[in-house]
């Protein structure tokens, strides 16, 4: 390790081998357990190397907010990774890029779509989309997947394209998608070796298959947002808007209209709205799919949610108007990001510039170049703010006794500066619409019907996928309407889609 400047100290943390680190003991899936495990011997921040590339792993929510928050002029980069920054997104991909202009002017342009007061105009979107998931999801259960994901997808291509899913077996659906899952793959650590050995890029092409397949994907992918966009200025030049399929406005549209504002490329800009999509619709959904594991598991909890619905709300449908009076669904969605936090060992921010963090009386140095891993799976189980943290309750943010309660419950909890969502200044921007999707599902599906695990079945064991977004892999439940809930759910469906799909 190199020594900082005097009176400094090296960071705690495993000694690994030499040439290779700690590489051989971080496992290839759910990396966060083995991080989590360390920060009880090392503490809430150490350091350790694979192949030579330092790691400072944060496990506590106050570190990374003093360090990545505190002082985001350092801390805000990302490492250039050779497959996925540099091969496959070209150094365009704005959750890839490094603390740049070109990162600096996306995200500009990012937050004029995504801040609550455009997200606000998204809610009767968001409002007829899950009217359709709830429709689906009563009438075939096991299909919840399916439903969840056209949910995200479909909002996101509404918003992005205004694109309107009818069947949800659209070919660019299937495009999209695949965009997502490439990038999932491809960023995921230790894919590649050339992401562990970055000399390797140097190879020619001739002698590089990872190369060769990195620049064929991103073609691929430039060529798909380029035909997304092109629909979009053709649709807005032919004054097709207002037909039923096309949004009236959506981000793409808004982007060529005031392009110059943003000082971003035709492809620059199809990135950010590329990027949007690929970072908002997995996400939300596999939320979801984890929201509805935690129902099939804790059913005193389900009941304690329909009861405050019930009494809210009664026999309409939850809408938006009703979220401040309805402070458990909200902790419900807060409480199923703790436990299973949807990007568990968060996205890595890169420090650009040595730096020294003081910690009990000790001067740590941390280099330029560290890749900083917040690990959400350790700091949402911080025994000092979540008491009782392998446990689902909703409680600790609805009851004075627990350390995390806020005041008022018509505003608290909420998600904003959750660690589920990242720190500084690269926290998620789409946190505002995440945040209203998320709330709305949950009050509709847990004031629409009852959920049921199986018995026998083991809901607490830790089986979710792999990749940098995790969901739970395919479980069983069984979900009916609640007395009279099916017949509104069924109305409502009938005005609000069935001129659009023809039913
Ligand atoms: C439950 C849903 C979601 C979760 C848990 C989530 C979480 C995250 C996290 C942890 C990051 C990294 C933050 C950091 O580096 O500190 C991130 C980045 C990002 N998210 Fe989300 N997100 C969600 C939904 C969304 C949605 C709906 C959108 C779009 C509308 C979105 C767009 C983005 C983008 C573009 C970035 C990259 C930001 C950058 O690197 O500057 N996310 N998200």
């Amino acid at each position: 390790r190199r020594n900082g400047p005097p009176g400094t100290t090296a960071l705690p943390g495993p000694t690994g081998l030499p040439l290779l680190g700690s590489l051989l003991s971080i496992p290839p899936r759910h990396s966060w357990l083995k991080f989590y495990d360390w920060s009880k011997h090392f503490g809430p921040i150490y350091e350790l190397s694979i192949a030579g590339r330092p790691q400072v792993i944060i496990s506590s929510e106050k570190i990374a907010n003093d360090l990545l928050r505190e002082r985001g002029n350092v801390y805000s980069s990302r490492e250039q990774v050779p497959m996925a920054a540099q091969l496959l997104s070209d150094s365009l991909r704005p959750l890839l890029l490094p603390y740049n202009d070109l990162w600096r002017a996306g995200r500009r342009f990012m937050h004029s779509l995504t801040m609550p007061s455009a997200a606000t105009s998204y809610q009767p979107m968001q409002e007829q989309e899950s009217v359709r998931m709830l429709h689906d999801l009563i009438r075939s259960p096991g299909e919840y997947e399916k439903w969840l994901e056209r949910y995200t997808a479909g909002l996101m291509l509404r918003l992005g394209f205004g694109k309107m899913l009818i069947t949800g077996e659209e070919d660019y659906l299937k495009r999209i998608m695949s965009v997502g899952k490439n990038l999932e793959r491809i960023a995921s650590p230790g894919v590649y070796l050339v992401d562990t050995l970055p000399s390797l890029m140097y190879l020619p092409d001739f002698l590089a298959p990872f190369k060769r397949e990195g620049k064929r994907l991103h073609v691929e992918e430039l060529e798909f947002f380029r035909e997304l966009q092109d629909d979009v200025r053709r649709e807005t030049e032919s004054e097709k808007l207002g037909s039923k399929h096309v949004e009236q406005e959506n981000f793409t549209s808004k982007f060529l209209s005031s392009q110059e504002k943003w000082g971003l490329s035709d492809d620059q800009g199809a990135y950010v709205i590329g990027t949007l999509f690929e970072a908002g619709a997995g996400t939300t959904a596999a939320a979801m799919m984890s929201f509805l594991l935690t129902m099939a598991s804790h059913p005193p909890e389900l009941r304690s949610l329909q009861r405050e619905i019930d009494i809210v709300v009664g026999d309409r449908m939850p809408s938006f108007e009703d979220l401040p009076g309805l402070p458990r669904v909200r902790a419900v969605v807060k409480e199923t990001l703790r436990w299973r936090p949807v990007t568990a060992g968060g996205v890595p921010h890169q420090l650009t510039r040595d730096d020294v963090y003081e910690l009990d009386g000790k001067k740590y140095f941390l280099k330029a170049g560290s890749a900083v891993h917040a690990n959400q799976w350790a700091i949402h189980r911080d025994a000092s703010l979540y008491p009782d943290a392998e446990s689902f309750l909703p409680n600790r943010w609805l009851d004075p006794k627990y350390p995390t309660y806020k005041e008022p419950l018509e505003a608290y909890p909420n998600l904003q500066n959750f660690s589920a969502f990242g720190f500084g200044r690269r926290i998620c921007p789409g946190l505002n619409i995440a945040e209203r999707s998320l709330n709305i599902l949950v009050a509709r599906i847990a004031w629409a019907s009852d959920i049921e695990g199986k018995q026998g079945w083991d809901y607490e064991a830790y089986e979710y996928t792999t990749g940098f977004n995790v969901q739970p892999k395919t479980f069983p439940f069984s979900l009916t309407a609640r007395k009279g809930r099916a017949k509104i759910v069924e109305t409502e469906y009938q005005r609000l889609w069935s001129h659009i799909i023809g039913e």
